[in-house]
Parts: structure tokens; C-alpha cells; sequence
């Protein structure tokens, strides 16, 4: 699985022992050690939607399940340091920024100046 963040605000994440997500780190990509569960979330800049990937494995077995929390479409996110936006906003962004520049700018867009 190549480079990316999450479009979720909560991800919640339960694999087997078999690693393979991997996160960065002083430009390098670390390997996230399996633990039972991992919680990867954006909350006003408290958490932020970390890049990971998953490295492939020819040898083991892996599955993970990943359960993704969205808000509404309609539902208007506010917050003192962005403009406010709907997850549609947010969603049609992402993909017209994944469509024409090959990656997700992200909450950055909406970011007050
Ligand atoms: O399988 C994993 O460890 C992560 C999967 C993932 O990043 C995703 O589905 O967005
Ligand atoms: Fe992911």
C-alpha cells in the first residue's frame, strides 16, 4: 500500500502479528511494531492524520481491519483554526488534489490565514 493519510477522523486499526505499517521518522520509514490496538486520529492539530504505508510481504500472512469513523457529509466542521467546511468540501478537495497533484493537501487547505 503506497504512501498516504487517512480521510477519517478516527482510525482504528486491529492486524495480526505480521508487521508492516510503517510510519516516518528522521527520513526514514520506521517499522510500527504490531500491539494489540493502534489509534491514529485528527482533532484540531491535537492528533494529526500521520503518512504511513504498509510494506508488502510475500511470506506471511497479514490482515488488518480497519475501522474508519466520518463525519456526516453535511456536517459543518468548525474550529478556531480552520475556515469552516463540510466533509464533502473536505472529501472533493482531496480527490481533486490527489487528481492533479498525485497527493492529499489536506486539512492545510482550510487552515485560517
Ligand atoms: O493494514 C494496515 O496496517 C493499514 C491499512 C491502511 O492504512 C488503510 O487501510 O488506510
Ligand atoms: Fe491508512
Amino acid at each position: 500500500m503506497q504512501v498516504h493519510t487517512d480521510s477519517s477522523v478516527i482510525s482504528i486499526l486491529n492486524r495480526n502479528q505480521v508487521g508492516g505499517l510503517e510510519i516516518p521518522k528522521d527520513d526514514k520509514w520506521l517499522l510500527v511494531q504490531p500491539t494489540l490496538n493502534e489509534l491514529i486520529a485528527i482533532s484540531d492539530d491535537e492528533y494529526t492524520s500521520v503518512e504511513h504505508k504498509v510494506k508488502p510481504n510475500k511470506q506471511d500472512e497479514r490482515f488488518s481491519v480497519c475501522y474508519f469513523v466520518f463525519p456526516a457529509e453535511d456536517s459543518v466542521i468548525g474550529s478556531s483554526k480552520y475556515e469552516p467546511f463540510t466533509y464533502k468540501d473536505f472529501q472533493a478537495q482531496a480527490q481533486h488534489n490527489v487528481k492533479t497533484l498525485g497527493f492529499k493537501v489536506g486539512l492545510e487547505r482550510f487552515k485560517n490565514p
